[in-house]
């Protein structure tokens, strides 16, 4: 099977080299597409890779039937819908590690040539005028550098800012005093760097709680004579509100690399002398894209050959060696969930998903996932994927509760699913037999051995003499071969079930008629 992959903005050719490699892949690159020229062709690929530049709308999102996976070389996936992704199963796959270094030297050139006026002084000079007295800098030396939002690239900014024996004073929500004082800066809120800093650099992802984050109420919390950077996100930092500081004089100077509006449409901040700026640069260098296109090429690689992400941003990533533990209890999930919801019949209404054995030592959300996914396949169909599932879980009010115990009933490690319906529960458990394989261990009540795999079908009946070679002639009529049989009964005469293992999908007419046999009350086919 060969996938077909767009590209729709500048990467790094030798970043792409490993998409190149791979056989069943073929790659267009069209960048600088218009959104109609977009629409008009997304339909027929599988991948679509991006930097910040492409708008991955709802739309684009829509019309992509073939999507499967978008890649954002690069970290800020605020150009991409992500609950239209979700929505639709497409994983989002970034690449938060490659450009963190650039970013932040980005984010170092920015502050001294802010403080030191250096591209001010150089247009001047470009207009062959000696002007020494306009571009009097201030030394960073002991001056305080507030950051906003300490994670991979305000940390580095902070390294990098102590060798210019710059004070630190950082607040970020996961920040902890440990932390801080083993980087040698300090821990404060807000309100602290506001009114500390003497520079303030925001390294914060755009969001509904940073957008605007520092704005006029902010501007007037902060020393006279501060200086702004953002080298992060356009939109942290109030566009309007910036200028009006910088026109009162409470704000000395603001680098910008990034806009609220990109490309850059209205160049009012621009024309002021205090701000300089680069057209999102910051991770403009030949190493970080080359690692940011090598990244995501590696996770899109990954996911189309049915492989698992490694820096997904719509599904909780976890340890490499976490996701080795728990990978092969993924095909058992998701049979438990199949088998559960062709037994249950009715509408789920509540998921209980109870993990024993060596399973409570592991996170298990894939597994879940994955089990919830085998049970809304069942209703909604083959649309439904590790991306979406919770999400439909979700539309429909399906509760999912996960729970890890200690009963194992004598496996090393257990996996039962249980569904609530309007008409009751019900249950299925299975288990990963050393060296065996998976097997269904037990149906509701009864107990059972059955590989999870094929054509089943579940009997419940009434336990009586005769019962099982009724079926089994009767099957033999209509051609059935039955592969296994595995009985199981609450007490003698009473209720009791069948499981066949059969060598092909049991017809209608073959089900009308095995459910007029005597004794039997119930026949589910269930394709595994
Ligand atoms: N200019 C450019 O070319 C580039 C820009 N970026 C942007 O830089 C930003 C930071 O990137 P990374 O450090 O890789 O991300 P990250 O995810 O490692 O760090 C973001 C930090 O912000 C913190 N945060 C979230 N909400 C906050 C709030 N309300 N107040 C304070 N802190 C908050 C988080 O706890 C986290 O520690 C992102 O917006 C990213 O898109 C990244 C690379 C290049
Ligand atoms: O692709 C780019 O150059 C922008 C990088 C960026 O802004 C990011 O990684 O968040």
């Amino acid at each position: 099977m060969s996938f077909q992959i767009l590209i729709s903005d500048p990467l790094s050719e030798e970043g792409i080299h490993p998409l190149r490699q791979t056989d069943n892949m073929e790659i267009t690159v069209a960048t600088g597409q218009s959104e109609e020229e977009l629409l008009s062709n997304i339909e027929q690929y599988d991948a679509l890779l991006v930097r910040s530049q492409t708008q991955v709308t709802k739309e684009v999102i829509q019309k992509g039937k073939n999507l499967k996976v978008i890649g954002r070389a690069g970290v800020g996936v605020d150009n991409i819908d992500l609950d239209a992704a979700t929505e639709h199963g497409v994983i989002v796959v970034n690449a938060p590690d490659g450009n963190t270094n650039s970013a932040a030297e980005h984010t170092i050139a920015m502050l001294m040539s802010l403080a030191r006026k250096i591209p001010q002084a150089f247009y001047s000079l470009k207009q062959q005028k000696w002007d020494r007295k306009s571009y009097v800098g201030v030394e960073l030396k002991g001056k305080t550098l507030g950051i906003v939002g300490l994670g991979r690239i305000g940390a580095e900014v902070a390294y990098r800012a102590k060798g210019q024996r710059l004070n630190v004073v950082a607040y970020d929500p996961y920040l902890t005093e440990e932390r801080a004082d083993k980087m040698g800066i300090q821990c404060a809120t807000l309100e602290e760097v506001l009114h500390q800093a003497d520079f303030i650099t925001v390294h914060t992802p755009l969001l509904k709680a940073t957008k605007h984050i520092i704005n006029d109420d902010a501007f007037k919390q902060m020393k006279p004579g501060v200086q702004i950077i953002n080298c992060a996100r356009g939109g942290i930092i109030d566009e309007d509100a910036l200028y009006r500081a910088i026109l009162d004089g409470k704000v000395a100077g603001a680098a910008l690399d990034v806009f609220e509006e990109e490309p850059l449409q209205n160049f009012h901040l621009l024309e002021l002398p205090e701000v300089i700026a680069t057209p999102h640069l910051g991770a403009s260098t030949v190493e970080a894209q080359e690692n940011v296109a090598i990244d995501v090429s590696h996770d899109v690689i990954n996911i189309l050959n049915g492989g698992v992400a490694r820096n997904p941003v719509n599904l909780p990533s976890l340890p490499a060696e976490v996701m080795k533990r728990i990978e092969p209890y993924f095909n058992l999930s998701e049979k438990l969930g199949t088998f559960v919801a062709h037994i249950a019949k009715e509408a789920v209404e509540e998921v209980n998903i109870y993990y024993s054995g060596d399973l409570t030592e592991h996170d298990v959300t894939p597994l879940t996932r994955n089990t919830v996914k085998g049970i809304l396949k069942r209703f909604l169909g083959e649309h439904v994927n590790d991306v979406n599932a919770t999400y439909f879980a979700d539309k429909k009010d399906i509760t999912i509760n996960e729970q890890k115990t200690s009963v194992t009933k004598g496996f090393t490690n257990l996996l039962t699913v249980e569904v609530k319906t309007r008409n009751g529960f019900a249950k299925v458990a299975g288990t990963l037999l050393n060296g065996l394989g998976t097997r269904i261990v037990k149906v509701d009540t009864y107990s059972v051995d059955v590989v999870p795999t094929g054509n089943l079908v579940l009997i419940r009946h009434k336990d009586q003499p005769g019962a099982i070679g009724r079926v089994g002639s009767l099957l033999a009529q209509f051609d059935v071969n039955i592969a296994t049989m595995q009985v199981g009964r609450s007490d003698v005469g009473g209720d009791a079930i069948m499981m066949l293992t059969v060598d092909r999908q049991i017809d209608e007419d073959v089900l009308v008629d095995l459910k007029e046999v005597t004794d039997i009350y119930d026949v589910t086919p269930i394709d595994l």
